[in-house]
């Protein structure tokens, strides 16, 4: 049986094209994105987010990073425009962090690496279940958010304050009311190209959506992210840290910048 994959020397990203043969595929993510190197583009529309706080179900510990996730049986909580066509609903987020704060985005910018990256992954509507989109081209959209070390984020404090209940892998626990909109950067300019998961199973699936401004978070906030564990109750405990993948080959992909 196949080990699980995951971020140790043994099982982490150089690893996974052994189970996941498209990890060397034409369009894997996540990638160094290149200011000067992206085009800008003006038939690029404005995003636009509307997150329903009621949609806002659990928090769960998944032994690879930490996933709030949204009740998407509605429109409720979408994503339309921005270089997408239809109508995309909100399934759950999640972050990459590093094991110190110099490290642990998966987008990096001309080489920059952030302390952590928020993922709000999004699937399209015009298939039956997130299931499905997942296997489809057009089928998801991550809104990608770099965060860096600043001024404390009392949002982001309400998700760390649930973490002492899901400090193992496989621990979750009920976290409701919660409008992801409040962990967005003030301005919205992005960049865009055609990607894929960034774990197991890498579907090449995702149209990433990559904004330009970080949110803020302190040192000390960045701490809690490392007080999760890999590991489920009962086993040698294993600090979640540095579960992010590095940057791709681009492989003649463009990017697209929604701003001059
Ligand atoms: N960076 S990324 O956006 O590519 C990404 C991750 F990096 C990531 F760690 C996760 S995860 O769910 O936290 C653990 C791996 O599944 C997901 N979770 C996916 C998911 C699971 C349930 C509901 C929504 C999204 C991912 O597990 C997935 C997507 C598609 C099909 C199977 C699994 C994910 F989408
Ligand atoms: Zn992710």
């Amino acid at each position: 049986m196949s080990h699980a994959w995951g971020y140790a020397a043994d099982n982490g990203p150089d690893k996974w094209v052994g189970n996941f043969p498209i990890a060397d595929g034409p369009r894997q993510s996540p990638i160094d994105i290149v200011p000067g190197q992206a085009s800008y583009d003006a038939g690029l529309k404005p995003l636009n987010l509307k997150y329903d706080p009621s949609t806002c179900l659990e928090i769960l510990n998944n032994g690879h990073s930490f996933q709030v996730t949204f009740a998407d049986d509605t429109d409720s909580s979408t994503l339309t425009d921005g270089p997408i066509s239809g109508i995309y609903r909100l399934k759950q987020f999640h972050f990459h962090w590093g094991a110190s704060d110099d490290k642990g985005s998966e987008h990096t910018v001309a080489g920059t690496k952030y302390p952590a990256e928020l993922h709000l992954v999004h699937w399209n509507t015009k298939y039956p279940s997130f299931g499905e989109a997942a296997s489809k081209p057009d089928g998801l959209a991550v809104v990608g958010v770099f965060l860096q070390i600043g001024d404390a984020n009392a949002s982001l404090q309400k998700v760390l304050d649930s973490f002492d209940a899901i400090k193992a892998k496989g621990k979750q626990t009920t976290f409701s009311g919660f409008d992801p909109s409040t962990l967005l950067p003030g301005c919205l300019d992005y960049w865009t190209y055609d990607g894929s998961l960034t774990t197991p199973p890498l579907l090449e699936s995702v149209t990433w959506i990559v904004c330009k401004e970080p949110i803020s978070v302190t040192s000390e906030q960045m701490a809690k992210f490392r007080s999760l564990l890999f590991s489920a109750e009962g086993e040698a405990e294993c600090c979640m840290v540095d579960n992010y993948r590095p940057p791709q080959p681009l492989k003649g992909r463009s990017v697209r910048a929604s701003f001059q």
